[in-house]
């Protein structure tokens, strides 16, 4: 049986050599850990156009998307995970945590002591290339 992925977007949106991520607020088992901005590709969504769409609902700001970052990561279920590379479209913008806990910017030298998600775990050789 063909089995029809549904795909998670994730945002690695990076600025001066820092990486931005969120800290989730919900549900309990993954309150307090940090993921990177995006969410489901809503259907007759392309997955840029949902990576533009997160990260105005998650964080208030406008991205410009670029190269797909590392691998997809299979998460529960059917999901996975796939990363994209964005830069803001305003030098002024400033992300700010709308449904989440806390936003931050983060250095490649501090990416490995950040309590994240398990699925961007696997992601961090990838996102260190892109600081
Ligand atoms: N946004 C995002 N989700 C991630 C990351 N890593 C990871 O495992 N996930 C998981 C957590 C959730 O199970 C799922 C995305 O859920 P979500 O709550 O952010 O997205 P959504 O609102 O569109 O999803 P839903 O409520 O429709 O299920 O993917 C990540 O870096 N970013």
């Amino acid at each position: 049986m063909l089995v029809i992925p549904t795909v998670i977007v994730g945002t690695a949106i990076v600025r001066d050599g820092l990486l931005l991520a969120q800290q989730r607020a919900f549900p309990a088992d993954t309150a307090g850990k940090w993921e990177l901005p995006g969410g489901r590709v809503e259907s007759g969504e392309s997955d840029v156009d949902a990576v533009i769409r997160e990260c105005a609902e998650e964080l208030g700001v406008d991205v410009i998307v670029g190269e797909r970052v590392g691998p997809d990561v299979p998460l529960s279920g059917t999901k996975l995970l796939r990363v994209f590379a964005a830069t803001l479209r305003h030098a002024g913008s400033e992300p700010r945590a709308v449904e989440h806990s806390a936003v931050r910017w983060i250095a490649g030298g501090e990416l490995a002591d950040v309590e994240w998600l398990p699925a961007d775990r696997v992601l961090l050789p990838s996102l260190a290339a892109l600081l």
